[in-house]
């Protein structure tokens, strides 16, 4: 067990290994559906990410929430060539956390096996239509939220996302919590308030994971959304590993 997830933490180089206790986001990610990284980036870091969602070169298309009834706020997705900060996340990223999917799936009987590197995969993806990049950045000021959802893009769907907090709760903003729900078979939904601050970032379930169960294994459907935004404004950046169509 130990081995194991030392070898997780040995495969994301281009981040900050003190940071990664991939143990306890193994756990959480388990046992909750979703799992803290505290201080992934520094201030700096998520100041000039945030900034980025003034300069339409990095983006292929922008969202205006409303419009599709999703919420309140706008989005855009960035364009390939990703920055290159995000890029290095998507990449570092993916391989502890397949190791995780690959495990799930096992637990849930789905015969789906995700490849060991992010280069795989999105060959994967770009082969069956889905080519275009899904990494996004957010933007809410007061009064909006985000409707509770999925973000499935096609038919390849990979199981664990991530969403970085760019701002700082409670100077740059107040509300705007980050929640998700679960929905366990035959049983009323359970929220779950994921407090995070700037710099942070939270690993969560894109559609569902295994419950162990008293008779046996069974899937909890999971979404995930933000509450209303009380003042000020809120950026962040979302990982997403698979490709749209
Ligand atoms: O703004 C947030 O915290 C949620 C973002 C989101 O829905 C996503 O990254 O997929
Ligand atoms: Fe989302």
């Amino acid at each position: 067990m130990k081995s194991r997830h030392a070898g997780l933490a040995a495969q994301t180089q281009s981040v900050d290994q003190d940071k990664l206790d991939w143990l306890r986001m193994a756990a959480d990610l388990d046992c909750y559906g979703a799992a803290i990284i505290p201080g992934l980036l520094q201030a700096d870091a998520c100041d000039s990410l945030a900034a980025l969602y003034g300069d339409d070169r990095h983006f292929r298309s922008r969202v205006v929430m409303a419009r599709h009834s999703f919420g309140s706020g706008e989005y855009k997705y960035f364009a390939y060539p990703l920055p290159a900060r995000i890029q290095e996340l998507r990449t570092a990223f993916y391989p502890p956390l397949a190791e995780i999917a690959n495990r799930w799936n096992q637990a849930m009987d789905i015969a789906v096996h995700y490849p060991a590197t992010h280069e795989q995969y999105i060959k994967h993806c770009h082969a069956a239509g889905q080519r275009r990049p899904t990494p996004l950045l957010l933007q809410y000021g007061a009064g909006d939220y985000n409707c509770l959802h999925q973000d499935l893009y096609g038919e390849h769907v990979f199981p664990l996302q991530m969403a970085i907090l760019l701002s700082q709760p409670g100077k740059d903003f107040t509300g705007g919590e980050f929640v998700l729900t679960e929905q366990r078979p035959r049983m009323q939904s359970r929220a779950e308030v994921v407090p995070l601050e700037q710099g942070d970032a939270v690993v969560f379930a894109v559609h569902h994971r295994p419950m162990q169960g008293t008779r046996g294994t069974y899937r909890v459907m999971m979404r995930h959304g933000v509450s209303r935004i009380r003042s000020g404004h809120r950026h962040t950046l979302g990982i997403i590993f698979h490709d749209a169509t």
